[in-house]
């Protein structure tokens, strides 16, 4: 099995990893004390790319967290904290948090990394603006990069926006941040908090979003992009497929997201998207995971379109595609429904 073990960074990357994890047992259909009713309609084995058999009937999630409380779920042996955080400081993050942490990581990561039989690659999970999510991020990616070089390492990183902000230093934190991993890693897929909080206020009509409302709109989207590698399905990729397709050039590693449809639950019953809707609306400013102006800056070098349901890549191809000026060259992969 291709395995993938995931790795959680401060409070915004342990945070949206416990909306991720939450989601991805739901879909899963994983109970919070890990047994898998054995009546699961997806018990087809591609789950353990992220869950791993404790042997006893219990499915954990392969993951390495940093300062978060222990809950039944998760793997106590891999989480980790320290006695104070990183005062949104990066150089806080990357020397003054207790070196033994660091150690400490790194030994969880060899833990579950030998409970892999073909590891495919890591996730990290962070924000970019923290002291944590970007100094510890960057020295645990040294050591990572160094340890496990051949193996993809894919970030789902939370940058910093003004409406919702911890620190005035987050963008100092994320300019060293972001240039201490960019050799190291290998995509990096950007939320901004701005953004998702517009689609809370906006397509869900919420009044005053949390995080717990922007981790599930978050958790949603990794869902998306991970559900080829969770579920059987006509087109599985790799990592390495997401490389080859979305990344140019090593450095230029950062795909703009976006996703459709966003819509509240009440709406959701009176309203009929047809494929080719959801495709457009893939493309429209209001549905990106990112506030930046798509007209502007010299990108859109390659897209994929990732479509989940009971469909058939060459019917969207067929019916929507053609009809469509999209960029090319792009890419097509489909996943399981989520029920
Ligand atoms: N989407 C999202 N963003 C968060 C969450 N918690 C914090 N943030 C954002 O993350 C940034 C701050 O980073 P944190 O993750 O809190 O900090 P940290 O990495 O734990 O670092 P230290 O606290 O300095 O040790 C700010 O931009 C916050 O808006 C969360 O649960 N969800």
């Amino acid at each position: 099995m291709r395995e993938i073990v995931s790795i959680h960074l401060g409070q915004a990357g342990v945070q949206v990893g416990n909306a991720c994890w939450e989601l991805f047992c739901l879909e899963h259909g994983i109970q919070a004390d890990g047994f898998m009713p054995g009546s699961s309609r997806y018990a087809d084995d591609h789950y353990t790319t992220f869950f791993e058999d404790t042997g006893a009937g219990k499915h954990v999630p392969r993951t390495v967290l940093f300062d978060l409380e222990p809950t039944c779920l998760f793997n106590p042996q891999n989480i980790i904290n320290g006695k104070e955080d990183a005062a949104n400081n990066y150089a806080r993050g990357t020397v003054q948090v207790d070196s033994g942490l660091l150690f400490q990581a790194l030994n969880a990561i060899r833990r579950s990394v030998e409970k892999c039989s073909g590891l495919q690659g890591f996730f990290l999970f962070h924000s970019f603006g923290g002291g944590t999510g970007s100094g510890f991020n960057a020295k645990l990616m040294d050591a990572i990069a160094s340890d496990y070089n051949k193996k993809s390492k894919i970030e789902f990183g939370i940058y910093p926006s003004p409406r919702i902000s911890t620190a005035v230093v987050e963008p100092y934190n994320t300019v060293l941040g972001t240039h201490a991993v960019l050799e190291k890693s290998d995509v990096c897929f950007v939320f901004d908090n701005e953004a998702c909080y517009d689609l809370c206020l906006r397509n869900l009509d919420i009044e005053r979003p949390t995080y717990t409302n922007i981790n599930r709109i978050v958790a949603q989207v990794v869902s998306a992009i991970t559900s080829s590698l969770r579920f059987e399905g006509d087109m599985n990729s790799d990592l390495v497929q997401w490389q080859t397709n979305l990344v140019p050039y090593p450095r230029i590693h950062f795909p703009l997201m976006a996703y459709a449809p966003i819509i509240s639950a009440e709406k959701a019953y009176h309203e009929q998207l047809t494929s080719a809707q959801i495709l457009n609306s893939c493309f429209e400013p209001g549905n990106q995971m990112l506030q930046v102006d798509p007209s502007i800056g010299k990108y859109t070098m390659a897209c994929t379109v990732l479509f989940r349901g009971d469909v058939s890549p060459a019917d969207i191809q067929r019916r929507h595609l053609a009809a469509q000026s999209l960029p090319a060259p792009y890419g097509l992969w489909t996943g399981a429904p989520p029920d």
